[in-house]
Parts: structure tokens; sequence; C-alpha cells
């Protein structure tokens, strides 16, 4: 039933790089500034989003963003999704290269499985993954 589809509620991907492929229809949007920015789907491109662990590794340089995606009752829309992330038992910290004196490490370190129960969990409290593991 379209006019009961959902779409995907407002999220930031927990891996590194998650790569979406999407047939031509828009509904990927980017949440900026408090604002929702439509993302149009290029022809014969993946959409490469950077995700939580890119955040943390890099030190908060590359933004894990939030992003949802809404449907619309015309057309079906596709997105096949792959999410990229480290080993599961790795402890995911910032990087030694990307700490400096007036930029310190601005993240904990976890186990990305750690992590990934967390996001999943009840437990945050209506935090943010990320916000939870912010020095
Ligand atoms: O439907 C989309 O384009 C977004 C999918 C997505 O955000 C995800 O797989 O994490
Ligand atoms: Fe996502």
């Amino acid at each position: 039933m379209p006019e009961q589809a959902m779409g995907l509620p407002p999220h930031s991907d927990h891996g590194v790089l998650t790569l979406l492929l999407q047939n031509e229809l828009e509904g990927l949007q980017l949440l900026r500034n408090d604002t929702w920015i439509p993302i149009h789907p290029l022809p014969n491109s993946f959409i490469v989003n950077t995700g939580d662990q890119m955040e943390i590794f890099t030190n908060g340089k590359y933004k894990s963003n939030i992003h949802r995606a809404v449907v619309n009752k015309n057309a079906t829309r596709i997105t096949i999704g792959t999410a990229h992330g480290p080993p599961l038992d790795d402890v995911v910290a910032p990087a030694t290269e990307m700490i400096r004196e007036d930029n310190p490490p601005a993240y904990r370190a976890m186990k990305y499985k750690d992590y990934m129960s967390l996001q999943q969990s009840n437990e945050l409290n209506k935090k943010t993954c990320l916000d939870y593991i912010r020095i």
C-alpha cells in the first residue's frame, strides 16, 4: 500500500562508508542547518555517504551526516545500499595523524561491535551514538 509506506527515519550510518545505488527517483534527504536538503540521484553513479566510524577516525574532519528517505505514492523508489565498516572486533578511535595539540581526541575509543549494539539499543536516551562517545 503506497500510502502506508514509511521511508527511512532520520539516522546517521554507523560504518565508515555507505554506497547507495538508486533508481532515478528522489527521496534521500540530508539534514543541514535544520533543513532537509533533497539529494538528486545522478544516472549511473553511486552516492557515497560518510558514516560515524569515518567521523571518529578522522577526529571530526569528515562528518557523518543525518539523512532520511521519503517515499512517494506515484512510483517505486529503489535503493541498494552497502555498508562498509571495520572488522567487528576492531577498536575505532581518532587516528594519531588527526590529533594535534589544538585538535585533541574528540571521541572515546570503542569496539565497532559495541558501537553497533549501542546504536541499535534503546540506551541512548535520545542522544545520537556519536554524542554518546563525544569527549
Ligand atoms: O533510501 C536511501 O536512499 C537511503 C538509505 C540509507 O540511508 C541507508 O541504507 O543507510
Ligand atoms: Fe543511511
